[in-house]
């Protein structure tokens, strides 16, 4: 039989990227979705283009050998799938994981004990999603089929990247993105010499175009603290200098400027955190300042700021580096100034957490905002410069 993967999220970086890869690695690919259209779409069209706009060249994939399937309304049918798959990623956005956990639950509770143990890798910008994912299906296995679920399923934390931007609601299944990848996904969970309860039967994906590590916590930070972080800063500057695009606020020389001072001051704790050469580390800040400024994206400002609370939260690319550096002594201006820009972001059409940010802001006091919104708690450091940038933006709503 030939290899399959179940993944969750037909959405940009799940077809673009995800699906791509599997394709090429000789999987079927099962799609799970919630949004009819997409799955329609996918189950009518035997293929579809994935269209890499690198700021040099340019190239075309074709990606056939999949199917759909409606995860409301098929839960039967994607159990199955599931239960004699080799693969299941997911890229739903990190709020999402917990309504896919059950169904990958009962999928991973209906597998043959012939068959390897379910590869589970979640590609979202979280760190420790697929853990996350993890305990959500546990909680929705029964008790007493835990002890050896570990035969059943393996699971690997991952660190995903490359820019996919909102696409052209013209463009149907084809995906529009930047030639640039990188994928890491943790090894130890496939490695029966490891630390962690492996199956004796347990192996890696076969997944062309992944980077295996026994230690992803420096790749997955450096990636959310660089890339996020600058992408975050350029939009929610972009956004409230009405720019329309992430490569249109980086033309803006000021704008070019807080995103750099943003990533230096990442670079001073990922240099000093997981012993990264600072020269390798600023090699990799020009690289991103480049791909963040590539024109061909068109990435819009509303896309990369979307969901600010999830944004400004504690794990995350403002609040995360900076709570550290504060800790240590080490500058968090350029960071903070960014957070703004980010709380600043409310009412955007489409973003519902825009909106609940404005409730939030508006109702309650800036100490409350701030253990609300990023889990700063007053012994934190950083908590009272966030309070007085939440002041400030609270004044502003009221001018
Ligand atoms: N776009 C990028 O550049 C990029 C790059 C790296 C990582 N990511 C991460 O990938 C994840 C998805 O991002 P995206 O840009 O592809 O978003 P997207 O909105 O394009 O895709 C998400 C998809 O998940 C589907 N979905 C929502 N709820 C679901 C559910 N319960 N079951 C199944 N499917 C469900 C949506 O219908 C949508 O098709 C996020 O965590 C994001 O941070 C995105
Ligand atoms: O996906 P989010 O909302 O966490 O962040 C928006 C973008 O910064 C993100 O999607 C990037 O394009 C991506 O992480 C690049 O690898």
């Amino acid at each position: 039989m030939g290899k399959k993967a179940v993944h969750f999220g037909a959405g940009n970086i799940g077809r673009g990227f995800v699906a791509c890869f599997l394709h090429e690695s000789g999987y079927e690919v099962v799609f799970a979705d919630v949004v009819d259209k997409v799955v329609d779409a996918l189950n009518a069209t035997p293929q579809y283009k994935v269209k890499e706009v690198g700021v040099d060249s340019k190239d075309e994939k074709v990606i056939t050998n999949y199917r759909a399937i409606n995860s409301k309304h098929n839960e039967a049918e994607l159990i199955d799938e599931i239960s004699t798959a080799d693969v299941v990623t997911c890229s739903v956005g990190p709020n999402i994981l917990k309504f896919i956990a059950p169904v990958i639950a009962k999928g991973i509770d209906k597998r043959s004990s012939d068959l390897k143990p379910l590869a589970v890798i979640a590609c979202e910008n979280m760190i420790g999603a697929t853990s996350a994912l993890a305990e959500h299906i546990k909680t929705n296995t029964p008790a007493e089929r835990l002890d050896d679920h570990y035969e059943r399923a393996a699971y690997a934390n991952s660190a995903i990247d490359r820019i996919v931007p909102a696409q052209d609601p013209n463009a149907g299944l084809d995906v529009t993105l930047e030639k640039f990848y990188e994928w890491v996904v943790e090894s130890k969970p496939f490695d029966t010499t490891s630390d962690i309860k492996t199956s004796s039967k347990a192996e890696r994906p076969s997944i062309e175009g992944i980077k295996w590590t026994d230690h992803l916590e420096p790749f997955i930070e450096r990636k959310l603290f660089t890339v996020n972080t600058s992408h975050a800063t350029a939009a929610y500057y972009g956004y409230n200098r009405h720019k329309k695009t992430v490569d249109d606020a980086m033309r803006d020389t000021d704008i070019r400027a807080q995103v750099a001072a943003a990533i230096t001051e990442t670079a001073a704790l990922i240099v000093a955190k997981h012993g990264i050469a600072k020269e390798e580390q600023d090699a990799y800040k020009q690289k991103i300042v480049a791909r963040i400024s590539n024109p061909y994206l068109a990435d819009a400002v509303e896309r990369v700021g979307r969901a600010p609370l999830r944004k400004l939260g504690r794990k995350e690319r403002f609040i995360g580096p900076a709570a550290e550096l504060e800790e240590r002594g080490l500058s968090t201006k350029a960071l903070l100034n960014a957070a703004e820009m980010a709380f600043r972001f409310q009412n955007v059409e489409g973003d519902d957490e825009s909106n609940e940010l404005a409730t939030i802001m508006k109702d309650n006091t800036a100490e409350d905002v701030v253990t609300k919104v990023t889990g700063l708690s007053t012994s934190d450091k950083l908590y009272p410069k966030v309070v007085d940038i939440v002041k400030k933006v609270q004044a502003d709503s009221q001018e």
